[in-house]
């Protein structure tokens, strides 16, 4: 491979020295400080007395259910020790054959280097001199290749090359976030191809027509929260948080907030949003009326993660006053919300399919006295896979509220902005829209078509030679992400994962095992893109550009917030290309460079990435067979408890669920307009209505995960496959445990009430399947001895969607 196949680096020698540098972490903070752009109007010296971070998860924390979820790095480590193991066996052979001894030394050496032993220590040191060199031989390679900021010229761009579908984002299980699906295709957004043309004068009309004249806005500056006329406990409570002087979207939004208007507010990421909405609400809702209770503040994230972020900044910046607030997110229990909301919080903090599933079902919830409504990441939270929910959260909420819209890609365009239903707003653009923070440095490193097999090799040797810590890395999907988790593992490298396969309580310890230092990578999608602001990040690693410029914009503002220095590489694939000209373009040529990942580096880590590849595949086997013991063991529990509690359980008024994009799809698929749909619940009494709609619930879902058990149970009793002996074994020995649970249960009795249909599982087949027709037979039986419900249990548990 030539080495100009990996193009790279313009980096000067001071920045690289800086980012391999092992020495003194305290000497780099003490440079991060120096550094901090004087024009910046934040006072961090105070911000960073402050300790961690503004936000914590003790809200979060206090609505989770613990669940054993597994151990992928359990898992891993069997892994590692077995290969540790198999390779001393083979190094114990190959010297008493007294061949091959070079080879084996070798990949010791890269197993050792990874682990943080002495010997790997060593052999960091030496590969960092290795990089130099590239360094300094680099410039020469950029000018033959073309590559990268300013050599993109137009000339070489064919037009449409890259026409690709807009990123398709599905739901999760509550329909609020800001998920991805497994494969996606992108394709510039229908925003950024407007960038590069002007604007129609028609277009500027209508945006003169409907927003608030410019001159409208004060004029006023203010160099610090003091002269805003804040109340002291707002002031206190600022002053807390080390927040002194107002940043510039701070500034401007809060006077204007306070005087009730409506507001759509961008400027860069890390530029203080979070306080410009917070505070005016704050202050605002200290003269509420006392006398009667209500939720008066409805503030909306795309994602669960940033929910709790902005839930806890407001609690604390809340700190010297009375007000109450309600996290109200998916992941996190609906009782305890439910429980919170008859209290009427001053202030709700939702994810959009939480909340509305609290306005339907929740009793004495309701929207009805919402006076301040926010957008917090309002471009997303406008886009197709929310426009329904917004518009349902819009119907119940008075027309009289003001509105605040925020995003660091915040649009203006009217047709966007119009089901906003907004009263005027003014427009507070503080940065140019489309832009990184000045702060950032972003390279790039190009990745060949026919190189397109060694992205992981390249990120590889990235991590492990340069951006060795404080680094977040996207994935476009769950799956890459995951599969990268298991190969860092293998390899050593300390890495927590975060996207939405994993439970909340799998997110959250993700974040903070990362906000804390206790892992040195977080490889995530497009979930913790937006909003999130974990101090400290050094580095952003796109293993694969997104799909819009506004998403790289997000991802890359994860890093070089509030006035600090942060740098971002991306690897680039020929498809690419449309994007990474929108970056060079958007950004001053002092901020783009080009790295170069030397061919011998990849090289030596394809071959690593090869090694590992079936123990990766193993990993993810076996991980594969625990979940589904783990799931048909919650589903015995689930049927004990809904057999149990069940008269208790159908005596509830049925939860109604907002229909999810994809419901919408398959239902308008589906609908034949010429033949009304047939109501098979027509004539039927309420009472049964809701038992049917409940047990329709059950179903699904129950066969769903058990189906999913049963295929796993069954690929793995399958022999002649590697490891097939010890992995059905596994799932055997978790079969008998369940079983023997079965029967206990059974003695118990507990089986007496079955009176509602409950499959497990087809019948008449080994395994779990052996286990399904128990059930059935015995619900048979129980069918016939007829219904004698317990009355008055407490119930532990109920149905959900
Ligand atoms: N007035 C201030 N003085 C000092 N630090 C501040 C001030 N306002 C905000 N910060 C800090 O700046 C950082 C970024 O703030 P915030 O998360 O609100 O940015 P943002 O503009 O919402 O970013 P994003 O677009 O990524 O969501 C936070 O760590 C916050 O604590």
């Amino acid at each position: 491979m030539a080495v100009d196949d990996f193009v790279m680096t313009i980096d000067d020698e001071e920045v690289v020295e800086t980012q391999d540098e092992d020495t003194a972490p305290q000497t780099k903070r003490k440079r991060g400080d120096e550094e901090l752009n004087p024009a910046f109007t934040f006072n961090v010296g105070s911000v960073m007395t402050h300790g961690n971070s503004v936000w914590d998860f003790t809200a979060a924390k206090d609505m989770m259910k613990k669940s054993d979820q597994g151990d992928i790095d359990e898992i891993i480590a069997r892994k590692r020790k077995a290969r540790a193991q198999a390779m001393v066996k083979k190094v114990m052979d190959v010297e008493s054959d007294g061949e091959g001894v070079k080879d084996m030394d070798e990949e010791d050496e890269f197993y050792s280097a990874n682990s943080g032993s002495d010997e790997g220590e060593e052999q960091e040191n030496e590969d960092e001199d290795d990089d130099e060199e590239v360094i300094a031989s680099d410039d020469e390679d950029l000018a033959v290749d073309g590559f990268g900021g300013g050599a993109a010229s137009d000339d070489e761009e064919p037009d449409g090359e890259d026409a690709e579908e807009k990123e398709a984002m599905s739901d999760s299980g509550d329909g609020d976030e800001d998920e991805e699906d497994d494969e996606v295709d992108g394709a510039m957004s229908d925003d950024q191809s407007e960038e590069s043309e002007e604007e129609t004068e028609l277009e500027k009309e209508r945006k003169r027509a409907y927003f608030a004249p410019e001159d409208d806005q004060p004029t006023e500056t203010h160099e610090s929260f003091a002269s805003m006329n804040l109340s002291r406990p707002i002031l206190k409570g600022l002053a807390h948080v080390g927040f002194i002087q107002p940043t510039a979207i701070q500034a401007k939004t809060i006077p204007l907030a306070l005087l009730g208007k409506d507001i759509c507010g961008g400027a860069v990421t890390g530029s203080g949003k979070t306080a410009a909405f917070i505070v005016p609400i704050l202050e605002r809702l200290l003269y509420r009326p006392r006398s009667t209770a209500a939720t008066r503040v409805l503030i909306l994230c795309p994602t669960r993660e940033l929910a709790i972020q902005v839930h806890s900044v407001a609690v604390k910046l809340a700190s010297f006053t009375d007000m109450t607030f309600c996290l109200c997110v998916g992941g996190l229990s609906l009782k305890v919300q439910e429980q919170e909301l008859k209290q009427r919080p001053d202030a709700v903090i939702a994810t959009p399919g939480r909340l509305i599933d609290h306005i339907r079902n929740s009793s004495g919830f309701s929207t009805d006295h919402i006076e301040i409504l926010v957008m917090d990441e309002a471009d997303r939270m406008l886009e197709d896979g929310f426009a329904d929910e917004l518009g349902e959260i819009i119907k119940n909420t008075p027309k009289s509220r003001q509105t605040m819209l925020f995003s660091a890609t915040m649009t203006d365009n009217v047709d966007s902005l119009i089901r906003m239903s907004l009263n005027r707003p003014v427009r507070l653009m503080i940065d140019k829209v489309s832009q990184a923070s000045s702060k950032l440095v972003q390279e790039f490193v190009r990745i060949r078509q026919h190189r397109e097999p060694d992205r992981p090799a390249v990120l590889l040797a990235l991590v492990t030679k340069t951006f060795k810590k404080r680094t977040i890395i996207f994935f476009r999907s769950k799956a890459a992400a995951h599969q990268m988790k298991i190969l860092f593992g293998l390899c050593g490298l300390n890495a927590a994962e975060l996207h939405g396969n994993l439970t909340q309580e799998q997110r959250l310890d993700a974040l903070e095992k990362f906000r804390d230092g206790n892992v040195d990578f977080l490889l995530a999608t497009d979930l913790a893109s937006r909003g999130l602001d974990i101090k400290g990040i050094e580095t952003v690693i796109n293993f694969n550009m997104p799909q819009q410029f506004a998403q790289y914009l997000h991802r890359v503002g994860r890093t070089a917030r509030a006035g600090r220095n942060g740098r971002s590489v991306t690897l680039v694939g020929e498809a690419d290309r449309k994007l990474l000209k929108l970056a060079v373009k958007s950004s001053p040529s002092s901020q783009i460079k080009h790295r170069l990942v030397p061919a011998d580096l990849i090289g030596k880590f394809r071959a690593k990435v090869d090694d590992l590849t079936e123990d990766v595949k193993a990993v993810l086997q076996e991980e594969k067979e625990e979940r589904a013991l783990r799931q048909a063991e919650m589903e015995v529990k689930k049927s004990e408890n809904m057999m149990e509690h069940q008269d208790e359980i159908f005596s509830r008024p049925a939860r109604t669920w907002f229909q999810s994009e994809k419901d919408k799809k398959k239902a308008a698929k589906a609908a034949d307009p010429s033949k009304p749909a047939r109501d098979k619940m027509s004539g039927l009494s309420r009472a049964k209505r809701r038992r049917l709609e409940s047990l329709k619930d059950i179903d699904a879902e129950t066969q769903a995960t058990q189906s999913k058990a049963i295929r796993s149970a069954k690929k793995s009793s399958l022999p002649a496959k590697l490891n097939a002996t010890k992995n059905s074994d596994l799932v055997n020995a978790g079969l008998k445990h369940i079983r023997e649970k079965m029967e206990k249960a059974k003695k118990r009795n507990k089986f007496k009430n079955v009176g509602f249909k409950m499959d497990l599982a087809d019948s008449g087949k080994s395994g779990a399947v052996g286990l399904a027709s128990k059930v059935n037979k015995q619900k048979k039986v129980s069918g016939k001895q007829g219904k004698q419900g317990k009355k008055g249990n407490k119930v532990k548990g109920r149905a959900r969607r």
